[in-house]
């Protein structure tokens, strides 16, 4: 089956920062594919390119076999597109709203009513309908927003942070919203520096540093291509950065980034290695407050393939 979206060698610049290089990936109907990388990484730049606000330098973009072009409304027409920044008007109601962006898109009568219960319906806003915006919640908020993002019955959902800056109980809920539209066939963009998020919700996931896709593929695919590692977590108390060249130089340590007074190294064998990194730590002075041996998730991926931590 075609891809609902096809983005081939995508490029932009902003001046002499090249935020977004060489960057390609395609998504299929009913599919869930998470952009994860650290602020800055280019993860809103290359979405701008693929919803149409920004125009790449290079590359192309094909929504249900449709070239995204500035002339052409026809691909943008498939795509629904939830910013990071709220777009909604707080004086409103929340059926107010979705009536007032049902017409923009040229819905009107019984058919915007029905499209517009239903979208509530979706996004688990009945209840709340008749209340003004700005009496909801900042996960409700976000929620009417992909309402809005939904009206017009698109085939790819493009969702920028959606849970960024919302109470875990929202957050839940948008989650559990996203699966169930992937669950009716939609094809579905999300972006987010949460690794959980991206491992609970993506079927594929593409990882994304300084502008370039370091990796892609199912979570299972990526920490495999790891081999056998492992992750040793410590809570540090003293100079995280020196204790992190300490233990950058053993063998068997693959990698290592400190993120505030916490430290992860990737290992090929915690058991081996683990009384050598303790060790190395402690002989700078620092104090090592706790000690966590994981399995490879998609933050040793990344700290694998950058040498970065994603929370930084
Ligand atoms: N309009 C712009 N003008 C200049 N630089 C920009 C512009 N938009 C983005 N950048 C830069 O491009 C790089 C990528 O930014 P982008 O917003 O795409 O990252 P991101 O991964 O979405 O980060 P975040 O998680 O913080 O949203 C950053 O270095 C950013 O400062």
């Amino acid at each position: 089956m075609a891809p609902v979206l096809a983005c081939a060698r995508l490029r932009r610049s902003f001046g002499d920062l090249v935020a977004v290089d060489d960057v390609s990936f395609e998504l299929a109907a009913g599919e869930t594919y998470g952009l994860l990388g650290p602020n800055g990484a280019g993860k809103t730049t290359t979405i701008s390119m693929v919803v149409g606000i920004l125009e790449p330098d290079a590359g192309e973009v094909v929504v249900a076999g449709h070239r995204l072009t500035t002339r052409d409304a026809t691909a943008k027409r498939r795509i629904g597109y939830v910013p990071q920044e709220l777009a909604l008007y707080p004086d409103l109601t929340g059926r107010e709203n979705l009536r007032f962006f049902a017409r923009l898109y040229g819905l009107s009568g019984r058919a915007a009513a029905r499209r517009v219960d239903h979208v509530l319906d979706v996004v688990g806003l009945t209840d709340r309908a008749k209340d003004l915006a700005k009496t909801y919640s900042g996960g409700m908020k976000r929620r009417l927003n992909v309402g809005i993002g939904l009206l017009h019955e698109p085939e790819l959902l493009v969702l920028d942070e959606p849970t960024a800056g919302v109470d875990p109980q929202s957050r839940n809920a948008i989650m559990e919203n996203v699966r169930e539209l992937a669950a009716s066939g939609l094809a579905i963009l999300y972006t987010t520096h949460y690794m959980e998020e991206a491992e609970r919700l993506c079927d594929r996931v593409g990882i994304i540093d300084s502008g370039r896709l370091v990796a892609e593929g199912t979570r299972r695919e990526l920490v495999d291509r790891l081999g056998e590692h492992d992750r040793i977590s410590l809570v540090v108390q003293g100079d995280a950065d020196a204790a992190v060249r300490a233990v950058g130089g053993l063998p068997r340590v693959l990698a290592t980034a400190a993120h505030d007074r916490e430290l992860d190294v990737v290992v090929d064998d915690a058991s081996a290695c683990l009384p050598d990194v303790l060790a190395a730590v402690r002989a700078d002075g620092v104090v090592v407050r706790s000690v966590e041996v994981s399995e490879p998730d998609l933050e040793t991926v990344f700290l694998h393939l950058t040498g970065k931590a994603l929370r930084g």
